[in-house]
């Protein structure tokens, strides 16, 4: 079996050019998952005032103890407008500023009301219960630097900062198509022969979680006119990336070689030194990268997570998140390997204060309940020897 590409070399080409997509403004609302192209400065401080961080009493701290004149109220958004003086106190609650004059705050559970005076029996720190203004941040400072992958907690800084649009990489819009005469659509009833098809819908959530926007291209028969219809479709509606399942391989019917050629381009590898995922193809369409993956769902679900995965997380400018494997030891003994790389689907556990990866004994690559089961895939390098249980392996784990 000469001419297979090794997997790193194949992963080099599957990303080669790839470039984060250019900046477009989105609501701050909508940008969890995205990466910042520009710095974000704070458009204002935060709080813009000193302001209480208790319901209670605005006072002079070296009034107390005693027996103050309750003046006026400064709540939230709604502030004081006079001067305190000595003997004075203003009613104050949380988030509203505090009164010229003031320098501390008292709780209200340590004040008695009395009509319009307030008797404070102990005595207070000046500054306390005050949060001073831009104790959170200033204006102009820069509060969520370029390259920064938003996330729920940041895209609240971001708002808070006064951004109404922010500016971010575009996301990658991944066309999914699923070959093959036996399949159908989850909850028909299938025909004598006929697969449920899960490859596609398994890609998507794989595209969504590195931070593409997939579109589902439904099941194409195995005729060449039918797949090059949507092949078509893909590449004229602007999908960055094209991912095919099924017709990979060297079968009568397997059609993908077939539909790169009918497009006038060629392939820019076929055939990958791993297991699974050996039929693997790839070429460019214009501007839409194809991804051909086999139809055997481990083989498709393990090359989106190897090569279709770290291509969207690079056009979505999250490239720097980069996978690198962990170390964990064995949890059984392993064959030595032939000359294809081979990705062990295993399960996890720490013993001892060691990450143990067990390999499943059956690794078909058929078999989705074992994938739906695994944790991590064991990466065994070719022609790895045989290892025993309790050696070092390497490890990626499937939950990302
Ligand atoms: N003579 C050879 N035969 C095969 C080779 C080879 O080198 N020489 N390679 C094998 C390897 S490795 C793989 S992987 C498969 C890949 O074949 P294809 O990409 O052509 O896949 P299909 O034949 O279309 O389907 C294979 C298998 O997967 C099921 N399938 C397909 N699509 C889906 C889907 N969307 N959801 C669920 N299951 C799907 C399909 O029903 C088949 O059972 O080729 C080997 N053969
Ligand atoms: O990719 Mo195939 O699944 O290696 O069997």
């Amino acid at each position: 079996m000469a001419g297979l590409l090794p997997v790193d070399e194949a992963l080099a080409r599957v990303l080669a050019g790839a470039e984060p997509l250019p900046e477009e403004w989105i609501a701050v609302g909508d940008c969890d998952g995205r990466v910042l192209t520009r710095d974000l400065v704070a458009g204002r401080s935060q709080p813009p005032e000193d302001v209480s961080s208790m319901d209670g009493y605005a006072v002079r701290a070296a009034d107390l103890p005693g027996r103050l004149a309750v003046i006026g109220e400064s709540a939230a958004g709604r502030g004081f407008a006079g001067q305190m003086a000595a003997g004075e106190a203003v009613r104050i609650f949380t988030g509203a500023g505090v009164p010229v004059g003031a320098d501390a705050v008292v709780m209200q559970e340590d004040a008695a009301r009395e009509g319009d005076r307030v008797l404070i029996a102990g005595t207070a720190r000046p500054g306390q219960f005050i949060r001073r203004r831009g104790l959170d941040f200033t204006e102009g400072l820069t509060g969520l630097a370029a390259g920064t992958l938003m996330n729920p907690r940041r895209l609240a800084l971001a708002a808070a900062m006064n951004h109404a649009i922010v500016p971010v990489h575009g996301r990658p819009r991944v066309a999914i198509l699923s070959t093959g005469d036996e399949l159908v659509e989850p909850g028909t009833v299938p025909g004598p022969g006929q697969i449920v098809s899960s490859n596609a819908l398994a890609i998507a959530a794989v595209v969504r979680r590195a931070g593409g926007e997939p579109t589902l291209l439904g099941i194409s028969p195995d005729r060449l006119d039918a797949t090059l219809e949507r092949v078509r479709f893909a590449r004229q509606s602007g999908h960055h990336v094209l991912v095919t399942s099924g017709g990979a391989s060297v079968g009568e019917y397997d059609l993908m070689r077939d539909v790169i050629a009918a497009e006038g381009a060629e392939p820019g590898f076929w055939k990958i030194a791993m297991r699974p995922g050996k039929p693997l193809m790839m070429a460019d369409l214009g501007a839409m990268r194809l991804l051909g993956l086999p139809g055997n769902p481990v083989a498709s679900f393990v090359c989106s997570m190897l090569f279709l995965r770290p291509l969207l997380l690079r056009l979505a400018g999250r490239g720097d998140s980069a996978e690198e494997p962990e170390e964990a030891v064995l949890g059984a003994d392993v064959p030595a390997n032939d000359l294809r790389a081979d990705h062990l689907r295993a399960s996890l556990a720490q013993r001892d204060g060691r990450l143990v990866a067990t390999p499943f004994p059956v690794q078909d690559s058929s078999m989705i309940r074992v994938l739906a089961e695994a944790e991590a895939l064991i990466l065994r390098a070719p022609h790895a020897p045989a290892v025993a249980a309790g050696s070092p392996c390497r490890i990626l784990r499937l939950d990302r």
